[in-house]
């Protein structure tokens, strides 16, 4: 079976407080967007892992979907299988890619092997692969808090919007970004500021990590100001960086040096 994990955005990001388990509080709008990796499952005489496309820092045994077999296999008997992925997304980059092909994983695993585990059952078992993980379960746009790992839904769509992505071939760890946040109650309500009109996001939607992470990373702060230059009507960084995104419009024509960067332009 092959699925297509896909990464997400993150709408305003707002980390509220440090937790007794050393995990963050956060508040954030989780949105799934269409840049995909490829997973392909295939039973086998013995279980094997292959990776292709962009390279994935660490030992493969550490693989997330191996990890997700892994996890399944300890409560069912899974066959052996072959499984090859395809990285697109890009690593260390706050779309959640490594979090997408985990929670992908569990859900081809469950269908192909028809574990009739349940959606919230699927949620469990991803929460434990981390704290992403669980949101690509269902997949949709929802407003997450928590460790990111509990939902609820939220009535928001950027259809017909055009989405740019900006990875500046810059990874940054996600452990390294929290690293450098002072946890604060927000005076604005992410929930609220949401509803308003895509326009209305530049003055109240943030993502906490800009502060820390702009200062030490200049460049990525000069791509959201470029952003807004070229039109958009938001922009962002998304979770724990360093893509920077912009929503417009229409479709638009990027900077010349952006040629340096990864970049996609889709429309929603
Ligand atoms: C930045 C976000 O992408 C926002 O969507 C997520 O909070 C990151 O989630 P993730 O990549 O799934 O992170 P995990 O693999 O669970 O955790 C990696 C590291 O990030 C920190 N971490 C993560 C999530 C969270 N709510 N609080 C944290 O402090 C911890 O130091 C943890 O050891
Ligand atoms: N299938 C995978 N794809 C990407 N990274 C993986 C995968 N499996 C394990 N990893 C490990 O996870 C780490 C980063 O994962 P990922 O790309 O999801 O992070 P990110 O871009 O910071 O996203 P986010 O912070 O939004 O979860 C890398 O250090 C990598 O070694």
């Amino acid at each position: 079976m092959i699925v297509f994990p896909n990464a997400k955005i993150n709408i305003g990001l707002q980390i509220t407080e440090k937790r007794p388990d050393g995990f963050h509080n956060l508040e954030s709008c989780f949105y799934p967007i269409p840049v995909s990796d490829l997973l392909e499952v295939i039973p086998d005489s013995k279980t094997g892992f292959e990776v292709d496309g962009t390279d994935i820092p660490g030992d493969v045994t550490t693989n997330l979907c191996l990890r997700a077999y892994d996890l399944l296999k300890r409560d069912f008997e899974l066959p052996p299988v072959q499984m090859y992925l395809y990285k697109q997304i890009p690593i260390g980059a706050g779309l959640g890619g490594g979090s997408a092909d985990a929670a992908f994983t569990l859900r081809l695993l469950n269908e192909q092997f028809a574990l009739a585990l349940s959606i919230e059952q699927l949620e469990t078992y991803a929460r434990q692969l981390g704290s992403d993980c669980a949101f690509f379960i269902q997949n949709r746009p929802r407003y997450c808090f928590e460790k990111g790992d509990r939902f609820e839904d939220i009535d928001l769509s950027l259809s017909g919007y055009t989405l740019v992505l900006v990875y500046p071939n810059l990874a940054i760890s996600t452990a390294e970004a929290y690293a450098g946040i002072q946890p604060q109650k927000p005076s604005v309500s992410l929930r609220t500021a949401l509803q308003a009109p895509v326009g209305d996001w530049q003055k109240t939607i943030r993502n906490d990590f800009e502060n820390t992470l702009f200062r030490k990373y200049p460049l990525l702060d000069r791509i959201k100001q470029e952003l807004y230059q070229g039109g958009a009507v938001y922009a962002s960084m998304s979770g724990s960086g360093s893509t920077i995104y912009g929503i417009f419009e229409q479709a638009v024509h990027l900077p010349d040096h952006f040629q340096h960067y990864q970049v996609w332009q889709k429309t929603l």
